[in-house]
């Protein structure tokens, strides 16, 4: 039989990166078993793909064009009713699943541990992930059958995040509809195409982007538990958006009226400069560039009547087609590459903190899925309702700012039952998920997301 350490030694030569092994001999047995385990995992295969067609010039963005939207408010109030009851007809079939990309730590927010489990500060100091639970019990109580929620994680934080939802008993969810699964990991890699190490016997490694998201579901299984369920339609959706309607019945019901492969949910971008990725058309495909891509010439190109060209934001709102996601769980979708400064360990074995960029780090986008459909649904809301990321510790996107989203949605909802706005004045409103999810419920009147 071939060990484990022939099979490693067998994939650095074949790959040509025998600098992986340049420690082994030296280290005590548990590390070398350690460092041949993480040789095992790598996708060499991938790697060698992403090195062989790396562009020789930074990835050109090609051939943009604006791409048409459905704007909910244009619908009239017939096709608002037939939209919505459609999507709870999907939601009471079983044929909806949720998919919350979660890989990410608080740090950039000053937080300790998965982004998920971060408190905004709100009067009930719910974390993100108990708005989410909360608001999908309140789907599935009323549908009558529980939407199955998957939980990206990466390596960085599966266990804290199976441990948050276990000391919080999962936040009144049924344990038997979640299900946890990591992201792959992308080793860092020089100019020279070598893999870095991190430490002699540690590869440097970073979790491999949301792009991942649909090859991990199928190595992890929870692709064949979505199918063995009969789910048709997957909603995907950021860990970070504190307004994030998640298996929105009214989005669902425009996705599965027009039945294209793939929806996305946008809004208006407010400022040329938002952080946001751009939905449009890439050499007459639906695309996304992404914030970082998008060259200033069509950042602040206009339109004929003066506004933004390219101002509907990717939310990381979709709704994919689960057979679609079964056609491409093992399309190898390009990398994105980012040069950066990379720590790594030299071959005299010396901790090296480079100040010029040195390496590569490459990840998936999960929207580079959009240009394999052959067309996408794009549905048009407004952003008071939709979209209050927390991406900074203060400024935009930041805790203060979607407290203050959250507060004016939820008090805007109380004006519509009917409450008088004197009762309201200069206070913290904040309603739970578990009584409403988008404002219905709250007086005698029967609100749009009733069933
Ligand atoms: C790779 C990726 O998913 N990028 C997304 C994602 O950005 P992050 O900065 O990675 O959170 O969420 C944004 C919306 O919050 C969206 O506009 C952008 O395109």
């Amino acid at each position: 039989m071939v060990s484990k350490w022939e099979q490693a030694r067998a994939l650095v030569v074949q790959y040509d990166q025998e600098q992986l092994l340049h420690f082994y001999p030296q280290l005590t047995a548990a590390s070398q078993a350690k460092l041949v385990d993480s040789i095992l995992k790598l996708d060499f295969n991938s790697i060698n793909h992403m090195l062989n067609n790396r562009p020789s010039a930074p990835d050109p963005v090609g051939d943009v064009s604006a791409i048409q939207a459905w704007d909910w408010d244009a619908f009239d109030r017939q096709e608002q009713e037939e939209f919505t009851l459609k999507g709870w007809e999907l939601l009471r079939q079983g044929k909806v699943g949720a998919l919350v990309v979660a890989g990410g730590q608080g740090s950039r927010l000053g937080h300790q541990g998965p982004k998920g489990t971060f408190d905004i500060g709100l009067p009930s100091h719910k974390s993100l992930f108990q708005l989410q639970a909360e608001r999908l019990i309140n789907l599935s109580k009323r549908a009558g059958f529980t939407i199955p929620w998957y939980v990206m994680t990466s390596p960085d934080n599966h266990e804290d995040t199976l441990r948050f939802f276990t000391e919080n008993h999962y936040f009144g969810y049924s344990q038997a509809d979640c299900f946890f699964f990591e992201q792959g990991v992308m080793p860092a890699i020089d100019e020279r195409g070598k893999i870095l190490m991190a430490a002699e016997d540690e590869i440097s490694l970073a979790p491999s982007g949301n792009g991942d998201c649909f090859a991990a579901m199928k190595r992890s299984g929870a692709l064949d538990d979505l199918k063995k369920r009969g789910v048709e339609w997957l909603f995907y959706y950021n860990v970070d958006n504190v307004l994030i309607k998640v298996a929105d019945p009214v989005f669902i019901g425009v996705a599965a009226h027009f039945n294209n492969p793939v929806a996305t949910k946008v809004i208006e971008k407010v400022e040329p400069e938002e952080k946001v990725g751009v939905v449009c058309l890439k050499n007459g495909h639906p695309a996304v560039v992404e914030y970082t891509e998008l060259p200033g010439s069509l950042m602040f190109e206009q339109d004929e009547l003066g506004r933004l060209k390219y101002r509907l934001a990717n939310l990381s709102i979709q709704l994919f087609r689960v057979d679609f996601i079964e056609q491409h769980a093992q399309t190898e979708i390009p990398y994105h590459i980012a040069h950066k400064k990379i720590p790594f360990m030299n071959s005299q074995g010396v901790l090296t903190a480079p100040d010029q960029p040195n390496a590569y780090k490459l990840e998936r986008h999960h929207f580079d899925f959009f240009p394999l459909a052959d067309d996408l649904t794009v549905l048009l809301m407004k952003r008071d309702a939709e979209f209050a990321p927390v991406k900074n510790k203060e400024g935009v996107d930041s805790p203060a700012t979607a407290r203050q989203m959250l507060f004016e949605l939820h008090r805007s909802w109380l004006l519509a039952a009917g409450v008088p706005s004197e009762k309201l004045a200069s206070r913290e409103i904040e309603i739970s998920p578990l009584v409403s999810y988008a404002g219905e419920g709250l007086d005698s009147d029967q609100g749009d997301y009733n069933e």
